[in-house]
């Protein structure tokens, strides 16, 4: 929505009806009620024309839909640039998207991810926002940068794909455990303490698989942490939220009707910091609460009475 007043935007998705409807409303009535669509905005069920006549892609599915999507792109003869926004792991393999581009796009180059704390409804609203784009290749991520930014979306080129996908992935785990924390009732220096100790959690595993420290102090780090950890309008922090009321994981999710990537990341996450000796005792509390029935304040009174060691 951002972007159609100032380049040729057209929407692909899986489901023509819905497409028409938008087209037809200028209204997303599922995902986006209260944002009028740009009249520039086209819609176009036919992939193949989409991704033919493209001069940029922007994926934007969940982790779990991205590998059909790359298989689906991986048919057409010529593609151009390509960037994501998807923030987690493929379930199973345990791929960044970056890895899966590598797998099934291995001669694509012109790549790159875009995050940072943005939630959708705010950005289509016209409300300020400031991204990163990272890419493998700088010029581009410095051109699509420049492309990319429109009046109240700033965007900021950077190198460290890794840094920047994993500072997406991991701060939702972080906002799954800052909703049971605020769910709790459990106070300011509660949550402080919390996003203060998330961040050094995502970035000892995030270094050690090879993201730069500094990355997790940008917005792809701290900037979604703190947005995804303090606002309601983020669905991870809506399952911590519901959690922490009692209600069970499959009605949290029925209800939800949108992707938490943090859900299916947490697992994935513990299982690699378990095999890289990486501490990250709140994620595996979060795992624990989400999947084998740890009551919050039971994880919460076995985080605060770990052995005292040193913050550093
Ligand atoms: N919503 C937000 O504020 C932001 C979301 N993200 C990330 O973007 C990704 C997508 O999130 P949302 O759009 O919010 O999720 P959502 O759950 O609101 O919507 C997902 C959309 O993707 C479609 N989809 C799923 N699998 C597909 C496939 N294989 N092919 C085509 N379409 C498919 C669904 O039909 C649905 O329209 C996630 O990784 C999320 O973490 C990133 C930044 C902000
Ligand atoms: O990543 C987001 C904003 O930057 C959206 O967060 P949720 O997926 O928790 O809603």
């Amino acid at each position: 929505a951002s972007w159609a007043p100032h380049h040729a935007v057209t929407l692909w998705g899986r489901n023509a009806v819905e497409l028409d409807a938008m087209r037809a409303s200028r209204v997303n009535t599922r995902y986006l009620p209260d944002c009028l669509l740009p009249d520039a905005l086209q819609f176009n069920p036919d992939f193949n024309a989409v991704v033919d006549s493209a001069d940029l892609i922007v994926i934007a599915v969940p982790s779990s839909g991205l590998r059909p999507t790359l298989a689906a792109l991986a048919a057409r003869p010529h593609l151009p640039p390509l960037i994501w926004v998807c923030k987690g792991f493929e379930h199973g393999s345990r791929k960044l998207p970056h890895q899966l581009i590598a797998e099934l796009l291995p001669e694509h180059t012109q790549t790159g991810v875009l995050s940072g704390p943005s939630f959708a409804q705010e950005v289509a609203q016209g409300y300020p926002t400031a991204l990163t784009l990272a890419s493998h290749d700088s010029g581009l991520a410095q051109r699509l940068a420049e492309a990319l930014s429109v009046q109240r979306l700033r965007i900021y080129a950077h190198d460290d794909v890794i840094g920047v996908e994993l500072g997406g992935a991991l701060k939702n785990v972080m906002a799954i455990a800052a909703g049971i924390c605020d769910g709790l009732k459990l106070g300011h220096n509660a949550r402080a303490a919390l996003i203060t100790r998330g961040l050094a959690e995502m970035t000892r595993l995030g270094v050690e698989l090879g993201g730069h420290f500094e990355t997790f102090m940008g917005l792809s780090g701290l900037g979604d942490l703190i947005l995804t950890t303090t606002g309601d309008l983020s669905r991870n922090r809506q399952v911590g939220l519901r959690l922490a009321r009692g209600q069970t994981l499959d009605t949290i999710l029925a209800e939800l009707g949108h992707v938490a990537e943090g859900v299916s990341t947490a697992p994935e996450v513990a299982a690699l910091a378990s095999e890289l000796d990486v501490d990250m005792p709140i994620t595996r509390k979060v795992c624990q609460m989400l999947f084998e029935g740890l009551p919050a304040a039971e994880a919460v009174d076995a985080l605060l009475n770990r052995d005292i060691k040193t913050e550093f």
